[in-house]
């Protein structure tokens, strides 16, 4: 696993780093001198290339990468992953455009509308880190929806779970923005098919059949959030505070070359990720955290855009099929191992965690009011 010579330790912070994840809300504190545990300072770079080979041997020694930097860093950037470069431009492009749109076309797309949480969400209508004003960035949410044709979806999907005609991804007019949803559709699907191959790396490396973790993908939650973090001005400001994904793995493109996405180090440092033309960001989320009996560990990051400049990125997140119990793999427990975690179904985590986060949001209030999901007491009080 080659080390990125370019990731350093930008700063030490506060006494302590508090966080959300699925633990609850977290707090760590900030180890220095004799204190500091031995911890990473760089992201990992994994070579994707030989995933691809028609040699087991070739996909064990890349799963080995992947296993490694899951288990210690639970960061890594993935080279040689063959989205073409033309696509990740004109994906660019489309992401830029849609944030110009006026402000008045975006938020007829707004995610009230949509009871899937999908579509448009403004600055600082988030709030990870309680100690900020919020969030300060703008977004674009799409995900799952059985209505576009773009994702093929199977006919016999549990109607609880996708209620027929339900309002789910929102997308701006084509007369506004002709190869908008061309282009993200493109992108997204793309993604998902090098999510696949990830997966088969993550068995591999976790000594499961390559293809043992291919029955949660029948319909995986794939979503893309678009992102637009304009300069920070004030000096608490955050892109997005300090959390940890709830999804199995995020896939981060980083479309803009200056460095604000930071990973936290057992030593409570701020690693930078910063940006490498033509990688992918890759993090493991609470929910593979989860099923691997903490094996993989899900690592908190955060955005600070102290540029000077706008930062735009693409996160593509990767959640099994909603209507899949989870279990905690098999490799990942025994006699010695207990299991810490119940089965799950992966509807029912995407939801505890999806309107955690998104606690005032009608979706939200109403499951809240029937008593159908279950909440974090301790992140609720985040949810805006
Ligand atoms: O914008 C980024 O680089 C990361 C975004 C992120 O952490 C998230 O959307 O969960
Ligand atoms: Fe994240």
């Amino acid at each position: 696993m080659a080390p990125s010579a370019i990731a350093t330790v930008t700063e030490t912070g506060p006494e302590y780093v508090t966080f959300h994840a699925a633990k609850g809300r977290g707090k760590r504190l900030v180890l220095k001198g004799d204190k500091m545990k031995d911890t990473f300072e760089t992201i990992p770079t994994v070579d994707f290339t030989k995933a691809f080979s028609s040699s087991l041997e070739d996909r064990k020694s890349v799963a080995k990468e992947v296993g490694d930097a899951f288990r210690n860093v639970g960061f890594l950037y993935a080279k040689g992953h063959g989205i073409p470069e033309d696509l990740q431009e004109r994906t660019k492009e489309a992401v830029k455009q849609f944030f110009a749109l006026p402000t008045e076309e975006k938020v007829k797309l707004h995610i009230n509308n949509s009871p899937a949480i999908m579509g448009y969400e403004a600055l600082l209508e988030t709030k990870l880190d309680e100690t900020t004003r919020g969030d300060l960035k703008e977004a674009f949410l799409m995900g799952t929806d059985p209505k576009d044709p773009e994702q093929d979806a199977p006919k016999d999907l549990d109607p609880e779970i996708y209620p027929p005609g339900q309002v789910r991804n929102q997308w701006p007019p084509v007369e506004l923005l002709p190869e908008f949803r061309k282009t993200i559709y493109e992108y997204r699907n793309a993604l998902l098919a090098f999510s696949k191959t990830l997966v088969h790396m993550i068995a591999l490396a976790l000594d499961l059949d390559e293809l043992y973790l291919d029955k949660y993908l029948r319909y995986p939650h794939s979503s893309c959030r678009l992102l637009r973090y304009p300069p920070q001005e004030v000096s608490n400001d955050v892109g997005i505070g300090a959390h940890a994904d709830y999804t199995w793995f995020t896939l981060v493109n980083q479309l803009t070359p200056d460095p604000a996405l930071e990973v936290l180090n057992a030593n409570a440092h701020w690693v930078s990720a910063v940006p490498v033309p033509n990688t992918l960001v890759v993090n493991v989320g609470d929910f593979l955290e989860r099923a691997t009996n903490d094996e993989f560990v899900s690592t908190v990051h955060r955005v600070v855009n102290k540029t000077g400049k706008e930062r735009y990125s693409l996160p593509f997140f990767l959640t099994p099929t909603m209507d899949t119990m989870v279990e905690t793999f098999p490799t990942c427990w025994g006699p010695d191992r207990p299991k810490k975690y119940e089965d799950i179904s992966a509807d029912q985590w995407q939801k505890m965690r999806l309107y955690s986060a998104r606690y005032k949001h009608p979706a939200s209030i109403a499951a809240r009011k029937a008593g159908k999901v279950a909440y974090d007491t301790n992140t609720q009080a985040n949810g805006k």
